[in-house]
């Protein structure tokens, strides 16, 4: 009994180690083809799908818009880190040379290649197009796009002036479709590759003092979703990126004049680095998620709010079918914690107006 159980074992991890290294090595042969599984569903053990991903980025060709500051820096570094060639896209010229230089720092191959473009994503978009498509030629096929161009400004709808609004609208909005469309073409045509679009979690829910953002950031996921249908039978990937606060150059501008209800509403949700955004945002797209995002409020939002948006895996999906409705609850707590914030402040307000009075 006791022999035939052994040979019973031998056979059997025999037979699978064989299967194991069948369908690897057809997978290998048949995806070693594409020369960038960025998003592709590499269906084989983990370990192996980690080595024929990272494997397959070696050399490949990256852009991230926003890329000189905060979060599009640290993708930028996650990326050299692992062996992509790398261009960054910003306006400051001195600022994307020293941002360039920290990211060279982290390569890790001395043939990868850095470059970086200084031009307004909302300005002249033939402008736009030319600049990134004349990296693209020399740089190489584009694997993965990463849009991270964006800014705040907070306080109410009265306080927010009409040049404010424009400059809001232009910076995450227009920046974003003008960046995307100039490299959509290329992609499809390469039949691979990635691209994220930096939303927020004010693209979840609307929040006192970001009226205007909000109102951008929620653009920003219609444009994810549909883009995502537009480019899914193509072989390309769109990731939602969803940052709670982060502690970046941008975070602190914002903070300047940003309303107390604003600071302590969005504080539910935590202040986050830039580092961890940026390596989960990379590595979110690098598994092909659609919503990317970090924290525990963030993530229970992306089950919330799912909506009709592409699900990544069958868990995600049971997820969201049976916890929508308790989440839904769950929220009105957080709704009736914001209006207290809200009415309280705004007494604390005519107090220290009656006080000077
Ligand atoms: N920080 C936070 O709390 C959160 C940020 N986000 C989003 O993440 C993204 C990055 O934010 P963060 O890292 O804080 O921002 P930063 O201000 O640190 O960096 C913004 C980057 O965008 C570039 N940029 C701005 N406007 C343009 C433009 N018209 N054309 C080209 N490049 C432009 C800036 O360079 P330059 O000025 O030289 O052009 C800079 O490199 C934004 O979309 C933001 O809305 C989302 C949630 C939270
Ligand atoms: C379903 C149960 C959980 C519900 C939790 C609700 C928490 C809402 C918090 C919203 C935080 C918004 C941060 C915006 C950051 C941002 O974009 C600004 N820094 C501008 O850059």
């Amino acid at each position: 009994m006791e022999h035939n159980n052994i040979m019973f074992a031998l056979i059997t991890s025999g037979v699978l180690t064989l299967s194991l290294v069948l369908v690897t090595v057809l997978k290998y042969k048949f995806i070693a083809k594409k020369k960038c599984l960025l998003g592709r569903h590499v269906i084989v053990t983990q370990i192996i799908k980690l080595y024929i991903v990272y494997w397959s980025i070696i050399f490949s060709f990256f852009q991230v818009t926003g890329g000189s500051s905060g979060i599009g820096k640290c993708i930028a570094l996650e990326a050299a880190k692992i062996g992509a060639n790398v261009t960054i896209v910003a306006r400051n010229e001195n600022r994307l040379r020293s941002a360039l230089e920290e990211i060279k720092g982290q390569c890790s191959y001395n043939d990868q290649k850095f470059n970086y473009l200084s031009v307004d994503l909302a300005g002249d978009y033939n402008m736009v197009k030319t600049t990134l498509n004349n990296a693209i030629d020399e740089m190489g096929p584009l694997c993965l796009f990463i849009n991270c161009a964006g800014m705040a400004i907070c306080g109410t709808l009265e306080d927010i002036s009409s040049n404010d609004i424009m400059k809001m609208i232009n910076t995450n909005l227009i920046s974003t479709i003008q960046a995307t469309k100039a490299i959509v073409n290329e992609m499809k045509q390469n039949g691979y590759g990635s691209i994220v679009i930096t939303s927020s979690l004010a693209s979840f829910c609307g929040i006192y003092g970001l009226s205007v953002y909000s109102a951008t950031k929620f653009a920003l996921r219609g444009f994810a979703e549909a883009l995502s249908m537009e480019t899914k039978n193509f072989g390309i990937k769109v990731t939602l990126a969803l940052p709670p606060d982060t502690d970046t150059p941008g975070y602190a501008n914002e903070s300047k004049d940003k309303p107390l209800e604003t600071l302590l509403i969005s504080e539910t949700a935590n202040l986050f680095t830039p580092e961890e955004v940026g390596r989960q945002i990379f590595q979110d797209t690098l598994d092909g998620r659609f919503f990317s995002t970090v924290g525990f409020e963030g993530h229970m939002m992306t089950i919330f709010c799912a909506g009709m948006a592409p699900y990544t895996f069958y868990l995600e999906l049971i997820c969201q079918v049976f916890c929508a409705g308790i989440l839904r609850l769950i929220t009105v707590y957080y709704q009736f914690t914001f209006d207290k914030i809200i009415k309280k402040c705004k007494l604390d307000r005519e107090h220290l107006k009656n006080n000077k009075t």
